[in-house]
């Protein structure tokens, strides 16, 4: 692999703190579990410096984070750029007005929903979820946001499972994404 190619130096360190469960929830899944890497306070705090340090710059109007584990570092990365948080949730969870996208996943579907309300035409969101998988939800929650007229400066994630060609296929959408680590060929 050229220098040009080689992962940042910081992937593997996040990577090795990820723990993986083999068949769960079901048999075939290899799970990534980022618990590990929340609980440690060196690593949550790696974790959350790679976001702020890329995105402090990028003139960025809002964050919004997808249910559950997307809330996490969501939240914590929203703070830090001193900006909002808007919550993309699974179906019956918000309370206002919504509008809603279905979409496929590794190991069901689902439906995730976004108040209408929740950002203004023409705001600059940054959309976070801990993994990209098939990439259904990324691309679920990125379509309720440019059905609210928002402009997606990137898609980011923790992990990217490319095997499952969801980064691919968020790219083809003409969605900018960011992942910390991949887990090709691991
Ligand atoms: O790329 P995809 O195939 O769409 O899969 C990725 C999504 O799956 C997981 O969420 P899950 O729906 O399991 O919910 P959780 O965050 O509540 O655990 C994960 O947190 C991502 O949101
Ligand atoms: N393999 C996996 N590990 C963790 N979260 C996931 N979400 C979808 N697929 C997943």
């Amino acid at each position: 692999m050229s220098l040009l190619q080689a992962e940042p130096p910081y992937a593997e360190y996040i990577r090795d703190r990820i723990r993986t469960v083999p068949d769960w929830p079901q048999a075939g899944v290899q799970f990534r579990d980022i618990t590990p890497l929340l609980q440690d306070k060196k690593t949550f705090r790696v974790l959350v410096d790679i976001f702020v340090h890329r995105y402090m710059d990028m003139d960025l109007d809002m964050v919004a984070g997808v249910d559950a584990r997307g809330f996490i570092l969501g939240a914590v990365v929203a703070y830090e750029l001193n900006l909002g948080f808007v919550p993309v949730r699974k179906k019956g969870k918000l309370p206002f007005l919504t509008v809603a996208e279905e979409y496929e996943l590794e190991y069901g579907s689902a439906t995730v929903e976004i108040h209408t309300d929740a950002c203004k035409k023409g705001d600059r969101v940054l959309l976070i979820d801990d993994l990209v998988a098939t990439g259904g939800t990324m691309v679920a929650a990125a379509k309720l946001l440019n059905r609210l007229g928002a402009t997606i400066v990137e898609a980011a994630a923790i992990v990217d499972l490319p095997e499952l060609g969801g980064s691919k296929i968020v790219r083809e959408q003409g969605i900018p994404l960011f992942t910390v680590c991949d887990y090709a060929g691991h």
